[in-house]
């Protein structure tokens, strides 16, 4: 028996946020684990590459976005079934481009009301989301 541990899955996540706090969410698709269910856009690090970089790859890849400017926001830890994964989570206020679906995702634009099912390891986020977006 080993005692090993795998290390985590680096994950970059980023959450476009318009200037009156909407924030674009995608939905997984077919043939993924958790399909169907809506996170926000971004995917796995790859050998090589920095969490930066992914994010930016990623973007330009699923959306056709050009990411100009990110604020890294938090991470966070999961451990799914399929995979243990940490999550790295980048606001985006600058970019070009508008969101295309080049991967057959469905994506929209999100306000106060909230789209379901999430991602779990997503859910507690929308909660300091709008701690962030919606300042009282
Ligand atoms: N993009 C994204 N992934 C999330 C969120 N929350 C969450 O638990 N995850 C998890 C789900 C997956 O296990 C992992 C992302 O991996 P993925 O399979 O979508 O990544 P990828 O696009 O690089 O996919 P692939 O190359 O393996 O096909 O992170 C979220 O809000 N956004």
């Amino acid at each position: 028996m080993t005692s090993e541990k795998k290390a985590p899955i680096d994950v970059a996540v980023g959450i476009l946020m318009k200037e009156n706090g909407d924030v674009l969410l995608a939905q997984r698709p077919a043939g993924k684990p958790y399909e169907g269910y809506w996170e926000f856009p971004g995917g796995k690090v790859e050998t090589g590459e920095t969490v930066e970089e992914a994010l930016k790859r990623e973007f330009m890849e699923e959306l056709g976005i050009t990411v100009l400017n990110k604020d890294p926001w938090c991470c966070v830890e999961h451990v799914y079934p399929h995979a243990h994964v940490r999550l790295h989570f980048f606001i985006i206020r600058r970019w070009a481009g508008y969101p295309q679906s080049r991967e057959s995702q469905s994506f929209g634009w999100q306000g106060a009301i909230h789209v379901e099912p999430l991602l779990p390891a997503t859910i507690p986020l929308i909660r300091w989301l709008d701690a962030l977006r919606y300042p009282r």
